[in-house]
């Protein structure tokens, strides 16, 4: 049977990626997605903005929903300090093995934990699952029209802090447009956008950084 297109990604990172080396990594699934297959990383010029929102949040603890392959967890991951986890949310099983391989060729397996599952149904059990009070960093970039019911399912959960940031992937394309609006009026919020590419092409694109005020 025919190899899927994360399989294929993998298989890229395993050939030209070397191990132990995340910057490697990033390179190979970017080089792969603009020469051989697209794929929906969120890519090396979104990817430089996550770079300097992450940094500029020196983060303890970091929540990303949507793995996919593992491309903006290995960007973020590479960026904390040694004692920071990071927890990412995958539905897709196969999407989440995928993950966990590319992760591990990076060598950074021992920060990340990998999360099979719904967002939904997983973000109410995270503060018991991991003793924690607050995320100081969300990456946002599973389904577009869960944006919205997630970030007001971690308020309710109380997993934001004032100073929380929220970076939201795609709000241009494909677009979500309820979660921008609720953002962008919500004086919970202070919101900045970016503006870019949707990855490997010249469609706009963008980003959202939303900061929780506090309650
Ligand atoms: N934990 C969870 N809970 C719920 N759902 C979950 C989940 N984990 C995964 N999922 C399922 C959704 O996973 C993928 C979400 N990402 C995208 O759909 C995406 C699409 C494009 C795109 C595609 C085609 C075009 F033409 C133009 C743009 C670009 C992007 O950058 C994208 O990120
Ligand atoms: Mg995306």
């Amino acid at each position: 049977t025919r190899t899927t297109r994360p399989q294929r990604l993998l298989q890229a990172v395993s050939i030209n990626a070397v191990r132990g080396d995340p910057d490697s990594v990033i390179k190979a699934i970017d080089h792969f997605c603009k020469h051989t297959e697209w794929a929906m990383n969120v890519g090396d010029e979104k990817g430089a903005i996550l770079d300097l929102v992450v940094m500029e949040t020196c983060p303890s603890t970091v929540l990303e929903l949507g793995t996919y392959c593992g491309y903006s967890t290995v960007r973020i991951t590479r960026l904390l300090p040694p004692a920071t986890k990071l927890i990412t949310v995958e539905m897709n099983p196969e999407y989440a093995h995928v993950a966990r391989q590319v992760i591990q060729h990076a060598g950074l397996q021992d920060k990340v934990c990998v999360l099979e599952g719904e967002s939904a149904d997983l973000i109410p059990k995270m503060a018991n699952m991991f003793g924690i009070q607050a995320f100081d960093f969300v990456f946002l970039d599973h389904w577009k029209d869960h944006y919205l019911p997630d970030i007001r399912l971690l308020e309710d959960c109380g997993l934001l802090a004032q100073g929380s940031v929220v970076l939201a992937d795609n709000v241009v394309c494909p677009g979500a447009p309820d979660y921008l609006n609720y953002v962008r009026y919500n004086l919970k919020y202070s919101s900045r956008f970016y503006q870019a590419h949707l990855e490997y092409t010249r469609v706009l694109d963008g980003l959202e950084r939303s900061e929780y005020q506090g309650d």
